[in-house]
């Protein structure tokens, strides 16, 4: 079985399951490139209307960066080299021009939040945990997820969630704000499904050219700027000790 599972429905809705349970849905090189030509197949069809992202099983969404896969990378360039990667993809999810679910089948943590939050809506199970935890791991959001939440919600709601690095309930996230549905677990499938049937009445140009208003604003140097400082910033303390140390409890604990 292959780390994504990708299908296309006959409604229009494109479903991207991150497929590696064993390792909560962590985000490999792998699961980068398939969601990197995924989002550019989005782009360019004429008949995908919607892309929603999930992960597989009930326990995770996604647990963030493949943390034995990117453990290796030591020197602030190398670790670069990667959050730039992802960076870009999700630089291209939060700017293409159709819409975007996040699916939140189970836990979200560090670069799985990121993930969710370049998503244009997050549909949660009840239930569910999500935690922006890279300050205990002694990093910063290096996919450019803090950026993006800064733009998503209200300003002391986003720096709140950053400084606490902490598990949130989704129904908190909902209040928040970064949640927009609430999920009651039996079929979520479905559940969002019926979320999504009247954006799927639309033709694909009406969906395209709202979308297109609502990302123009990110589609500049200034936008751009901002959101590769914070992957540098992310690379120079990848370095760090603290870091080292965290992921190495966390890999001895597993
Ligand atoms: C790299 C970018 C950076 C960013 O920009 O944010 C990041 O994403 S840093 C990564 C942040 N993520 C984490 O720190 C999450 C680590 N995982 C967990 O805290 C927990 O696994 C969980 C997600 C809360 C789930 O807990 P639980 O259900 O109790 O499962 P286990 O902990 O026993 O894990 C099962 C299995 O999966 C492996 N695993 C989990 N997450 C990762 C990961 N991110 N990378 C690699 N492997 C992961 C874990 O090691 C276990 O493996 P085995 O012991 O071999 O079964």
């Amino acid at each position: 079985m292959g780390a994504i599972l990708l299908e296309r429905d006959r409604n229009g809705i494109v479903w991207f399951t991150i497929n590696r349970q064993e390792k909560r849905n962590a985000i490999n090189y792998e699961v980068m490139d398939a969601l990197q030509e995924t989002i550019r197949m989005v782009e360019k069809s004429d008949e995908v209307k919607i892309l929603v992202i999930t992960g597989a099983g009930d326990q995770a969404f996604c647990s963030g960066g493949d943390l034995s896969e990117f453990h290796h990378l030591h020197a602030k360039e190398e670790a670069y080299h990667m959050l730039k990667k992802m960076g870009t993809i999700l630089y291209s999810l939060l700017t293409v021009s159709k819409p975007t679910v996040a699916l939140i089948n189970g836990t979200a943590v560090g670069g799985g939040c990121e993930l969710a939050t370049a998503c244009d809506f997050r549909y949660a199970r009840k239930g569910a945990k999500v935690g922006f935890i890279q300050g205990k791991l002694g990093i910063t959001t290096g996919w450019g997820g803090a950026t993006m939440l800064f733009e998503k919600l209200p300003y002391t709601r986003a720096l709140d969630i950053l400084l606490r690095a902490e598990y949130m309930s989704v129904e908190t996230m909902y209040e928040y704000g970064w949640v927009h549905s609430l999920l009651s677990g039996e079929n979520i499938t479905e559940e969002c499904r019926k979320l999504l049937s009247p954006y799927l009445a639309q033709t694909v140009s009406v969906l395209r050219a709202y979308k297109r208003a609502a990302v123009e604003k990110w589609k500049n140097d200034e936008f751009r700027a901002r959101f590769f400082s914070e992957i540098t910033c992310c690379s120079i303390l990848w370095e760090s000790e603290e870091h080292e140390e965290a992921v190495r409890a966390f890999l001895d604990k597993s």
